[in-house]
């Protein structure tokens, strides 16, 4: 296809998606633009033509609208043979993308991409640049390509008369079943309730729940809502759920010729990438190191000399007091949504390096070593986390030079997650030295006055 027909395709699909829009009951503020971002490697986004005040509606889109299990044709029947929201809606979107021209979501399905630059993509060679990252373990890969080949594709070949698709290979359904499942993750939305009805559940229980553990979240893709980029710092808009409705308003004033930016979440870059394939700098303030328990407890069994007993008893001790973790994150200094060093971190580093007459008394009280680092725990962390170091992947020449001949842009980014992660530990590990540099008392890791086990939210 030469560049102009490519173009014309592009904007022939923005337009047929728009005027579908309509029909459907979206709409769009006259003072922004579906526009073409593809020369700043973001496909499509949405421009403000005028100038936009704070708290103006910039486009409503009715629920009807919205793709989920229930909008879609799934028969109800085989949603509950599948009995998982994510795998529904990869299923779901599987059965309207296969009925083409005969799916309600046609024009959008055609604004969504067929092609993925996450990490979910990549070969064994790419992958091995983001060495040391906890991405690569986020990846989930090889989970998802047993969900797919036990649970959705031979559902799909049990019901031909449903999904008409009974003449594509196995392969092309997998094909299929990953590209659903990553524009999930990148464009779909966690569906709340109407804001009236979610603060009357909070009354009733006064806790706010985690958006996995809550039930009542479903996930959807909300057309138009999704065709807003992001980007760490710029958010200038956000969605408000309505009893029938999603409405997007400005959350500031943004001047004609800026682009509306939704907001994505304080994302690691590392994430970013993983969720949605590009990395920015404007995400790095929200880097962190994943540290492992693991490695915390064989560098407290090699600096402090503790035999396995003593190690097992008080990681034992924790998490029977519910404060023991498989992983820590260590933040980037400086980011005021997370600790550089979380108090459940502080507790695990300091009941390894308290003496066992401290630790003894503290047991017998039921009590839980202080959510501050003590002198002793600053220096085994900072062993802790130069060994972290040494995990991630350094050989960048020999990489650089394989990424010529492979993929320069994936090598990039992965690039920029590790360096952002290195970082992370060099900031972290100048906070520790000033730390361990104790300049009056020696601060001691002692008994707190009151347990610390579960820490309400919201
Ligand atoms: C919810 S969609 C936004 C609409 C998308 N640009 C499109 O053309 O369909 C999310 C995707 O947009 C792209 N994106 C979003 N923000 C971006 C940014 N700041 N820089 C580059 N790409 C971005 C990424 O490809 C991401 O997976």
């Amino acid at each position: 296809m030469t560049g102009t027909a490519e173009t014309d395709d592009f904007q022939a699909k923005s337009q047929s998606f728009l005027a579908w829009l309509q029909q459907h009951g979206t709409t769009i503020s006259p003072k922004i633009e579906l526009a073409d971002l593809r020369q700043d490697g973001c496909g499509r986004g949405v421009l403000a033509v005028q100038d936009i005040e704070d708290d103006e509606e910039l486009f409503s889109v009715p629920r009807t609208s919205i793709l989920t299990i229930e909008t879609s044709t799934l028969p109800a029947e085989i949603n509950a043979q599948i009995n998982d929201p994510w795998l529904g809606l990869i299923t779901a979107m599987v059965l309207e993308h296969s009925k083409g021209e005969g799916s309600a979501w046609k024009a959008y399905f055609d604004v969504l991409p067929e092609r993925f630059d996450t990490p979910m993509f990549w070969s064994e060679e790419e992958l091995a640049w983001l060495r040391g990252s906890a991405v690569v373990d986020k990846i989930g890969r090889l989970s998802a390509d047993k969900a797919f080949s036990e649970r959705v594709i031979p559902i799909i070949r049990q019901h031909p008369e449903v999904f008409g698709i009974a003449d594509r290979s196995d392969d092309d359904l997998f094909a299929l079943c990953h590209r659903m499942g990553s524009t999930i993750m990148a464009y779909a939305f966690d569906l709340e309730k109407p804001s009236a009805e979610q603060s009357r559940e909070e009354q009733d229980d006064g806790w706010e729940e985690d958006e996995e553990e809550s039930e009542s979240m479903s996930k959807g893709m909300i057309p138009f809502a999704d065709m807003l980029n992001a980007d760490g710092y710029l958010n200038n808009a956000k969605l408000y759920y309505e009893e029938d409705r999603v409405v997007m308003k400005s959350i500031k004033p943004i001047p004609a010729g800026g682009e509306i930016f939704n907001d994505y979440g304080s994302l690691p870059t590392g994430d970013v990438l993983r969720r949605y394939g590009y990395v920015t700098s404007n995400y790095s303030p929200y880097d962190v190191v994943e540290v492992s328990q693991q490695l915390i407890r064989d560098v407290a069994k090699e600096q402090l000399k503790l035999n396995d007993n003593l190690l097992e008893q008080r990681v034992h001790y924790l998490e029977e007091q519910g404060v023991l973790e498989d992983a820590y994150d260590v933040a980037r200094p400086g980011n005021e949504d997370v600790e550089t060093i979380s108090e459940e971190l502080c507790i695990l580093v300091n009941a390894l390096t308290m003496s066992q007459t401290d630790f003894d008394k503290l047991q017998t009280k039921e009590k839980l070593p202080k959510p501050v680092l003590a002198t002793a725990s600053a220096e085994l962390l900072t062993f802790v986390l130069r060994k972290r170091q040494v995990a991630y992947a350094t050989d960048d020449s020999s990489n650089a030079a394989l990424a010529k001949t492979t993929s320069p842009h994936r090598w990039s980014m992965a690039y920029r997650v590790v360096e952002g992660e290195r970082q992370v530990l060099i900031d972290v590990l100048e906070t520790l030295k000033k730390l361990s540099q104790p300049t009056g008392e020696k601060r001691k890791a002692d008994v707190d006055s009151g347990s610390m086990k579960k820490k309400q939210r919201g």
